[in-house]
């Protein structure tokens, strides 16, 4: 990988060298498909063929015409000409057509599916990152569009190499007309040229500016298209806050666009003083030369070829600043692809003996989140032995979840490390150690597939019968998912399927338990997975969770006291720190803050029999 250094603002992406990018696109494209090289070919030599037509047929014509050819002569030969010149012309706009749609698939399987795969699996740490953000909507816009980025360099080679081929040959027929003419040609496109090349390096300047502008937009649009948002947006009118920010950073991309525009403005007045000169010193001499001897279709020839000169120079200037906008747009690309991990994701350590469970070391953690001040967590330290259910308890922002977030390997400790089995976790292929753990956390997430399919894990012909019915009595879902005429085969929300169903918090909660035992993870982690369930669900999860969690380590946070009883540990969590550590029972003895704690829960927390409960209600 190259470093360029000191570059000016707008060129300091260019991770990779020109070269770089383009043995990464071609090699690509090389092991993609390889008939994709070969078509591309195949258009650069007809559409160098096809403006040749153009300009060879007025001049074959007038010389006929002024040989006195016979008629038939004339006309026979005129058709097999323009029978020519339509077979390579339909050809050319062939391969084009061809080639956009090739195009399009390479881009569409090979790089946007790297792109997505890489959001699922990169560090989750790294993807909270505002500036990993914006590094992915620029990755993004190298996939975007037909003409930009991936899919343009490719489009703009082949261009580009086609217009350098015919500005050769041009090149050579006009220096027959005279060399001062090709000298003067060359040196018209050359100011052109760098006209042209300051307003688009100008434009690479803003890139930055608009990239951040639509970083905005974005969230505002998912704002706007996320129903969970869509209650608190209406019931606080913020449509109106989301309206006045969507306004303005319209209005900051509209000015830097119309300034952006004034240098093209500027580049076409330009062009068209250039193209007066030019014409005017060229067709002058030409008329000149034919006053003296020059053959009327010579003449017929150096015309087109003139005009076409400028074209082959102008779209090759254009096509090498395009080219090196999208060689920036891969470097965008490649360099969000190519980012470093913090966490092994291949050729780390792997934890084996698939039926024991983990244990769990936290030696001195503290951690501090990106661009905050101070930690959240200091010198944590404790150890979850295997099999012992520990609970975390602490008043709202003491730093619970952000243990769940390390233990789960989202996060790496700012200070200090974490032991599973033994192993640093930093030496641990995460993915392999992700498969090893089940997590339920605070905010319950489906995708909108079947409720198989979302506590399984994978797509309905291989969930496991037998399993998936044990799993849902655990959770508790099992009298739910009996009703539903689909069962288990019913969609949840309606974006795949329009019968699919809305379920309760409290039921959501249960699915993500029952995804939870599915799997069947050596360390199990609930965040307060009873949170949203009725008193009589709750209770009953408590009585199941004894089974549950036989010979698993479990990490179990909960705000109810009562309910983290079962834990062989508690630690009682303040300001990030362990405040005090030890059985329920042990912990009332104390007398400290968690002994203060359940007391005045309990006042407000009656304990609840769940068989009173339910013989009541009978
Ligand atoms: N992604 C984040 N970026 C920055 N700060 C964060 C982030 N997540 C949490 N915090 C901060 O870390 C602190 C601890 O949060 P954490 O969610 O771990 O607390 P908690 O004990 O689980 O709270 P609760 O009981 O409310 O769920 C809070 O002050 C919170 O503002």
């Amino acid at each position: 990988m190259k470093k360029t250094k000191n570059k000016p603002e707008g060129k300091q992406d260019a991770l990779y060298s020109l070269g770089n990018n383009y043995t990464y696109v071609y090699k690509n494209m090389w092991e993609y498909r390889k008939s994709l090289v070969g078509y591309g070919i195949a258009e650069v030599i007809f559409n160098v063929l096809t403006p040749f037509g153009l300009i060879i047929i007025p001049s074959v014509v007038v010389k006929l015409l002024l040989k006195s050819t016979p008629v038939m002569n004339f006309i026979t030969i005129l058709t097999v000409m323009f029978a020519l010149y339509g077979i390579v012309a339909g050809i050319s706009s062939f391969l084009i057509a061809r080639n956009r749609m090739q195009y399009i698939d390479f881009r569409c399987d090979r790089f946007w599916i790297e792109l997505l795969l890489k959001c699922l699996t990169i560090d989750y740490q790294i993807m909270e990152s505002e500036q990993v953000k914006k590094d992915l909507e620029k990755a993004m816009e190298c996939l975007n569009a037909n003409q930009l980025g991936m899919e343009g360099f490719m489009h703009r080679n082949v261009k580009l190499i086609s217009n350098v081929i015919g500005l050769i040959l041009y090149a050579c027929i006009i220096s027959m007309a005279h060399p001062i003419i090709l000298a003067l040609l060359i040196a018209i496109s050359l100011i052109q040229m760098l006209v042209f090349n300051r307003a688009k390096y100008f434009e690479q300047n803003k890139r930055n500016d608009m990239v951040k502008l639509k970083v905005t937009q974005r969230y505002l649009q998912e704002q706007a298209f996320d129903l969970k948002a869509g209650k608190d947006i209406r019931m606080y009118q913020l449509n109106h806050v989301i309206k006045r920010m969507y306004k303005k950073a319209n209005q900051e991309l509209k000015q830097i666009k119309i300034k952006i525009q004034s240098f093209f403005y500027l580049n076409d007045v330009v062009g068209i003083l250039l193209r007066f000169i030019r014409d005017g010193v060229c067709y002058g001499y030409l008329i000149y030369r034919l006053m003296n001897g020059l053959e009327v279709s010579y003449f017929v020839l150096y015309l087109g070829v003139v005009s076409g000169f400028a074209k082959w120079f102008t779209t090759i200037t254009e096509d090498i600043a395009e080219i090196s906008r999208f060689h920036l747009m891969i470097c965008d690309y490649r360099k969000f692809v190519d980012m470093e991990e913090r966490h092994l994701h291949k050729g780390g350590l792997e934890i084996t003996g698939e039926d024991s469970a983990l244990d769990i070391v936290f030696e001195h953690v503290s951690f501090c989140y990106e661009g905050a001040e101070n930690n959240v967590l200091t010198d944590v330290s404790f150890h979850m032995k295997k099999g012992e259910k520990l609970a975390l308890v602490g008043i709202n922002g003491a730093g619970k979840s952000t243990i769940v977030k390390l233990m789960c390997g989202f996060y790496q400790p700012t200070k200090g490390r974490i032991l599973v089995n033994g192993i640093d976790m930093k030496e641990l292929d995460i993915e392999k150690y992700f498969k090893q753990i089940a997590v339920v956390f605070q905010d319950a997430f489906t995708m909108s597939f079947t409720i198989a399919e979302n506590i399984s894990g994978e797509i309905t012909e291989k969930v496991m019968a037998d399993k998936m019915e044990k799993v849902l009595k655990l959770s508790g879902l099992f009298d739910k998912v009996n009703q539903l005429e689909k069962g288990l085969h019913t969609y949840l929300n309606k974006d795949m399927d329009e019968s699919g169903i809305q379920l309760s918090g409290g039921e959501l909660q249960k699915l993500m338990l029952a995804r939870a035992i599915y799997k069947n993870a050596q360390l199990l982690i609930l965040d307060e997975p009873t949170a949203a369930l009725d008193a009589i669900s709750e209770s009953e999860l408590y009585e199941r969770y004894q089974m549950l969690l036989k010979g698993r380590t479990s990490l179990f946070i909960s705000h109810r006291l009562a309910s983290t009883r079962f834990c062989d540990k508690i630690i009682f969590l303040e300001n990030g720190c362990i405040a005090e550590e030890g059985s329920h029972d042990e912990l009332l003895q104390l007398n400290g803050t968690y002994a203060k704690m359940f007391q005045v829960q309990g006042k407000y927390y009656q304990e609840v029999d769940i068989h009173e409960v339910q013989e009541t209600m009978a």
